[in-house]
Formats: structure tokens, C-alpha cells, sequence
């Protein structure tokens, strides 16, 4: 691969949501979306609210399925389509390859918070004392005070919650990012760190596609922008 050899790429995908508890109303949401992103490359999705911008995030990761397109990640020496691998490989792809950063950290009962963001690195195989030191360090650099490392993250704030998912979708350094408004609930400094830390990864070669409504966020670290449309992209 050569350093302006595409990471992940999508092609052609549409995506029509399917209701079935409402009579099969069809909401088509993603239509012939084409997109390349390249290692250093951060390209940000932007367009107005409902045009399909987590949507598309989530269906890169393969939490959808399509109605057409694939979605090629560059995953272990070979291209793999997410849209069509079998469940293992996109677990796979998403232990080594591709990590996904919500708006919001999915709390799991009763886990220390340093064990939280160790476990992505744990699961790729790092032993533990180095697992720990990386997301020790994380933490630290997310001014999350050092008392709250070894207590669980149920009670803790919206924002020291941000930033709990944050170092854990950092943690394990995967080469494809994929950031749904990962600062939104956090003051002006801890924005500036988690940006820090983001552009770090990006410096570094991750492929980064990201939503920021944040304009100074975008504007820090968008190599690209891509603007969704209701159903289409333009450009
Ligand atoms: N799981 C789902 N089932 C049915 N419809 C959905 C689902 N997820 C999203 N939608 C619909 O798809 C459209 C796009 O939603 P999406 O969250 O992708 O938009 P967005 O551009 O990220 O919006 P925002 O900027 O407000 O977060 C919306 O009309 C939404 O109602």
C-alpha cells in the first residue's frame, strides 16, 4: 500500500430505513454515497440534521445492513467488504482495524473505568501493565482526575463520561476512526485536549471520518468535508 492508497472506501451505498411497526413507511435515507479516505486523511460529514450523517457512520461500522454499495476496509493484508462479511470477520475488522467513538459511552456494569479504556488493547493482545500505562495516560491527557480511574463510570458527569469513550476509542489505535460528535458535551479545554489527541492519531496515519458541529473542532482537523444531502450527497 502506498501512502495515498485508500484505508476504507465506499461505494454506491444507499441505505432505506424500513419501518415496520408503522405500516412499512420506508424512509430512504443514504443514496449513492461514494466516499475514500486515506490514511491522514480526516474527512468531517456535514449537512443539516436527518441528512443521514450517523447513518452513515454506523453503516461503514456494519451496524446496518445496505440496499446496495459496499464498504471496503483495508483490514490484515486483504480488502474486506463490511457489508458483506460474515459476523466474526466484522468483529475482526473491528477489534484490529476499526474503531467507532459515539457521542455517548455505553456504561458497563461495575468495570473500573482505567479497565474500560484498557480493553480494546487487552482484546488486540497487549499485555496488561502496558494496557493499563495507555489508558493511564489517556485518561491523564483528558484531565480526568486520577481519584475517579478505579471507580465505574455510571455516576460520573455527561462530559467525564465523553471522555471516558473517547480514550477508550483512542486506546487501541486502530488505522480507521470513525468519531459520531465525540466532544459534544465537553467544556472549551477538554475539547482542546480530545482534538489534541485526535490529531495525533490522524498525524499518525489513522483514516479518520468524523462529525463535528463544533465549527472550531471541524475547522482544526477536517482534511476534507463531505456534505450530505436529504438522500444524496453533494460533494
Ligand atoms: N434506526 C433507525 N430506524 C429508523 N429510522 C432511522 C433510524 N436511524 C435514523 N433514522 C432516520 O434516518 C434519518 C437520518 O438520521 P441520522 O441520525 O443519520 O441523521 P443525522 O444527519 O446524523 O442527524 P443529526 O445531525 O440530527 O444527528 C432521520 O430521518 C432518522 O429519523
Amino acid at each position: 500500500m502506498t501512502a495515498n492508497d485508500w484505508s476504507l472506501k465506499a461505494e454506491g451505498i444507499a441505505k432505506t430505513f424500513v419501518l415496520h411497526t408503522q405500516g412499512g413507511t420506508r424512509l430512504p435515507v443514504l443514496a449513492d454515497i461514494d466516499l475514500e479516505v486515506a490514511p491522514g486523511d480526516c474527512v468531517v460529514l456535514d449537512g443539516p440534521s436527518g441528512t443521514g450523517k450517523s447513518t452513515l457512520l454506523k453503516t461503514l461500522y456494519a451496524n446496518y445492513l445496505v440496499d446496495r454499495g459496499r464498504v471496503l476496509v483495508r483490514h490484515d493484508g486483504r480488502v474486506v467488504d463490511m457489508c458483506r462479511a460474515e459476523p466474526r470477520e466484522i468483529l475482526d475488522v473491528r477489534r484490529h482495524t476499526m474503531g467507532y467513538v459515539s457521542q455517548f459511552l455505553r456504561v458497563i456494569p461495575r468495570v473500573p473505568t482505567l479497565k474500560i479504556v484498557a480493553e480494546p488493547l487487552r482484546r488486540r493482545g497487549v499485555d496488561a501493565a502496558t494496557a493499563d500505562a495507555r489508558a493511564a495516560d489517556l485518561l491523564a491527557r483528558l484531565n480526568l482526575p486520577e481519584r475517579l480511574w478505579h471507580l465505574p463510570p455510571a455516576t460520573f458527569s455527561g462530559g467525564e463520561q465523553q471522555r471516558v469513550n473517547i480514550a477508550r476509542g483512542l486506546a487501541a489505535g486502530h488505522p480507521v476512526l470513525l468519531l459520531d460528535e465525540p466532544t459534544a458535551s465537553l467544556d472549551a479545554a477538554n475539547v482542546d485536549a480530545a482534538c489534541g489527541l485526535i490529531e495525533t492519531a490522524r498525524d499518525n496515519g489513522a483514516a479518520i471520518v468524523a462529525i463535528f458541529h463544533d465549527r472550531a473542532v471541524r475547522d482544526r482537523l477536517a482534511t476534507r468535508q463531505i456534505s450530505l444531502t436529504p438522500a444524496g450527497v453533494a460533494a
